[in-house]
């Protein structure tokens, strides 16, 4: 009878997938090497000719990087897994619950699991026929935002049914994230045993041919740097951390501010990542390890590395005033 299967479908749903970069499955070489395969694979990644990269990715760096990198992994490793999955995922579920049954709130990575074409099919089996994609960069770059929704297009191309779909703008110079940094840094300021000369804010970098190409990671970086300068009633330098490869990449680098800094008088110092939604490896690591131990040998004397926003509930604030933002029609509008 005609109609009988419009008579069966689940009721209309409308779903937020928030989107992080992905991370190996476990702390060990061969699942670091399979993960950093797919990452530095990504052309959006690394913007050298395949056929030139490849041979290099192949020999040098996966014959050596992922030993090196799983050590580190198992510094930060944590008993639910990698950070940046633990982390992003506390973030679904906190969101989830703050914006009631209503909206299917989930997770997915661009290289790794769980996979955005696996996250897309399950919230689609869930009923879901409009989807927010939420890449959880604050700034965009070709690297990170671009590639998440690549990747997430790139499932749709599959679909013979596909829901409605809205991407999340950047939003490195919205009031609700300045705020929610500030919060942030305040929380973590006030139980400290010191009270720091400055805060440096450390972005994770990218090439410096990748910013002339036109990406517009860093001038959003800097925008943000202006503003929680201002919202702030520390100084805030600005750095960039995480290089990989021998091209320039932005500067100034992270651990030779550090030194700088400690040169012109800096002794107490707190390290913020603002670039970052969740904390992994490079600011765990990179950060709170290594770059702690740099600015103590050099003579500095008190380093205090403040966490991501992470699950907190002024990351949920936020994340509820973007999303909302965004769903505006979908949600309440909805039939
Ligand atoms: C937040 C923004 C990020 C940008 C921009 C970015 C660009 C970028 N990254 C690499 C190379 C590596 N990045 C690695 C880890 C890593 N990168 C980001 C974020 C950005 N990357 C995050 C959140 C993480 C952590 C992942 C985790 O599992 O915790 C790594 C792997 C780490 C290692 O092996 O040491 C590499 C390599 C390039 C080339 C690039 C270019 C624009
Ligand atoms: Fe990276
Ligand atoms: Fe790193």
């Amino acid at each position: 009878m005609p109609g009988s299967e419009a008579d069966t479908r689940m009721p209309s749903r409308v779903g937020v997938l928030l989107i992080n970069l992905g991370t190996p499955d476990a702390p060990d070489a061969a699942s670091v090497r399979r993960y950093l395969a797919e990452f530095l694979s990504d052309p959006r990644v690394v913007e050298i000719p395949q056929i030139i990269w490849q041979p290099i990715l192949r020999g040098a760096v996966l014959t050596t990087r992922p030993k090196k990198s799983a050590h580190a992994y198992q510094q930060v490793w944590m008993p639910g897994g990698s950070p940046l999955a633990v982390y992003t995922r506390e973030t679904a579920e906190a969101l989830q619950q703050a914006m009631g049954p209503d909206l299917i709130v989930d997770w997915a990575m661009r290289y790794g699991n769980p996979s955005i074409a696996s996250r897309l099919q399950a919230m689609m089996a869930q009923g879901c026929e409009r989807i927010l994609l939420a890449p959880l960069y604050p700034q965009y770059s070709g690297a990170t935002t671009a590639t998440a929704l690549d990747k997430a297009f790139a499932a749709l191309a599959d679909m013979r049914l596909q829901p409605a779909i809205r991407t999340l703008p950047p939003y490195y110079a919205d009031p609700a994230y300045i705020a929610a940094l500030k919060t942030s840094i305040d929380g973590h300021l006030a139980p400290l045993d010191f009270r720091p000369d400055a805060l440096l804010a450390s972005f994770h970098g990218m090439p410096e041919r990748t910013r002339k190409l036109g990406d517009p990671y860093y001038h959003q970086s800097v925008e943000t740097v202006r503003l929680l300068d201002a919202a702030m009633d520390l100084p805030v330098h600005m750095s960039f951390q995480s290089r990989f490869g021998r091209a320039k990449w932005l500067e100034p680098e992270t651990e030779a501010t550090l030194t700088r800094l400690v040169k012109e008088g800096v002794r107490n110092i707190a390290v913020v990542t603002p670039g970052f939604s969740a904390d992994c490896l490079e600011t765990l690591e990179e950060i709170g390890l290594r770059a702690k131990e740099v600015f103590l040998a050099e003579g500095g004397e008190k380093f205090a590395f403040l966490p991501c926003l992470n699950a907190s509930p002024e990351a949920i604030t936020l994340y509820q005033r973007l999303v909302g933002r965004e769903l505006s029609g979908w949600v309440d509008q909805r039939v």
